[in-house]
């Protein structure tokens, strides 16, 4: 029986199994109250705006994020092909600074004069703690993975059938919710499942770890759009 059950989180991945283990976690970041009003069109505008000011400048930091991810992956991983999953990721996040920059003027938000807030630092910090060479590939890229998946949940709900977002949050509501993302955040499960696999206990503890440190700064950083 025991058996049983450990081939049947071992087909279904590592992930899958630690987000039922967290699912009230994981729900607090992927329905929080600030995705919900977005999805019955009740959002004020002002959260919608403090989001928009505060994401980019996350952005910007979780550039040197990805790349430091990818660097661990042409020196670390078993697999070639993660380097260009991840090369395509680092590679979007130029159209999405741009985007940030349209998305910006559209509403006049000056980004120029936007400082991060205190837990927008805490959540750069905490990617910069994982970009060290004595972080492991394995524990950040399950980081990375649940940056964006957490991301990719949220505003897909916002595209579902019977959802009522505003119309001028529709494109934000693609940028992540689109098919195209989501096959991005996949092919991340993927890799971070199947390092996982071979991982050691103490690095299957940190990556667990890691994660819930990405689910706890991402409820965080949606209360603090929220003001
Ligand atoms: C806070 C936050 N989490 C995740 C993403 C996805 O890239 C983002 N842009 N911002």
């Amino acid at each position: 029986m025991e058996a049983g059950l450990e081939q049947l989180a071992e087909a279904e991945g590592t992930t899958a199994t630690w987000l039922k283990k967290h699912h009230l976690m994981y729900t607090a970041a992927t329905r929080h109250p600030l995705i919900l009003s977005i999805r019955d069109g009740s959002i004020d505008l002002d959260s919608f705006k403090r989001w928009l000011g505060q994401d980019y400048l996350f952005v910007r930091a979780f550039v040197p994020f990805v790349s430091s991810v990818l660097l661990k992956a042409c020196r670390e991983s078993d697999n070639n092909s993660d380097m260009e999953v991840l090369l395509s990721g680092l590679a979007s996040l130029n159209g999405e600074i741009k985007w940030f920059k349209k998305e910006a003027s559209k509403w006049g938000v000056v980004l120029s004069s936007i400082a991060p807030q205190k837990v927008n630092q805490d959540y750069c910090r905490f990617l910069e703690s994982l970009m060290g060479p004595d972080v492991e590939y394995t524990v950040a890229i399950t980081a990375l993975w649940a940056i964006e998946v957490v991301y990719q949940q949220s505003f897909a709900h916002c595209l579902e059938e019977g959802s009522r977002t505003p119309p001028e949050l529709a494109e934000t509501c693609q940028r992540w919710g689109n098919e195209g993302f989501g096959q991005y955040c996949q092919s991340l499960q993927k890799i971070t499942d199947r390092r996982l696999l071979r991982a050691t206990n103490e690095e299957l503890k940190k990556a667990e770890v890691a994660l819930l440190r990405v689910l706890e700064h991402e409820v965080e950083f949606w209360n603090m759009s929220q003001g």
